[in-house]
């Protein structure tokens, strides 16, 4: 009897495979642009990252819409500020989508060592999309396949852009494993109009 386990015993591989809705572009800013925006950092107001009374081991200045204490996405009518409108413009011809209906804006530091775990950005957020800066990370994927995954990384490189919509939004989460030395990325969302509450 073979004490080999048998092809069938294994579990089954995760299938790559790249996300619908999913869009890389590389370069999206040269390094001047992406020097200068890190140089604005420097004044904002970072807060650690908090979510239901977790502390993650990154920092975030958000604008536009906060999370709430009980974790809803709220708006807070603090405009995205100008020095990330040029930023916004390039974001917004790579997407195809419109510049106004970018309304949420997160700058994220994430010192060496820190990441964010598996999760799906839930609505308001419709449209998600990142730059990265300063250096790379692994951006991974990944979707319930039955018994397996469906995976997909991304090495998003310093001063590229990525979009998470449709699929890659709403039915695959993302994470990115602790970065080796300092990033930050800035996160554009567009968001469905709150419902009225009457
Ligand atoms: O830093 C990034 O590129 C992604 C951050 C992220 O997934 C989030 O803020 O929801
Ligand atoms: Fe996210």
């Amino acid at each position: 009897m073979s004490i080999q386990p048998s092809l069938f015993d294994l579990p089954p591989a995760p299938r790559r495979t790249t996300p619908q809705g999913f869009a890389y572009q590389p370069d999206l800013i040269g390094p001047a642009e992406e020097r200068d925006l890190v140089r604005r950092f420097e004044g904002l107001d970072f807060k650690p990252y908090e979510h239901l009374g977790y502390l993650g081991n990154r920092r975030v200045a958000s604008f536009g819409w906060r999370r709430d204490d009980s974790g809803q996405m709220i708006e807070t009518g603090e405009p995205i500020p100008d020095f990330l409108c040029p930023l916004l413009d390039k974001v917004a011809a790579f997407t195809g989508l419109a510049r106004e209906s970018f309304r949420h804006a997160l700058v994220t530091e994430y010192p060496p060592g820190a990441g964010i775990g598996w999760h799906r950005d839930r609505p308001p957020a419709v449209a998600i999309a990142g730059v990265s800066l300063v250096s790379p990370c692994s951006f991974r994927l990944r979707r319930k396949a039955g018994d397996t995954w469906d995976r997909a990384t991304i090495e998003a490189q310093p001063r590229s852009a990525y979009l998470m919509s449709g699929p890659a939004r709403s039915d695959w989460q993302h994470s990115i494993p602790p970065v080796e030395a300092l990033r930050y990325s800035v996160t554009f969302r567009t968001m469905r109009a709150p419902r009225p509450s009457y």
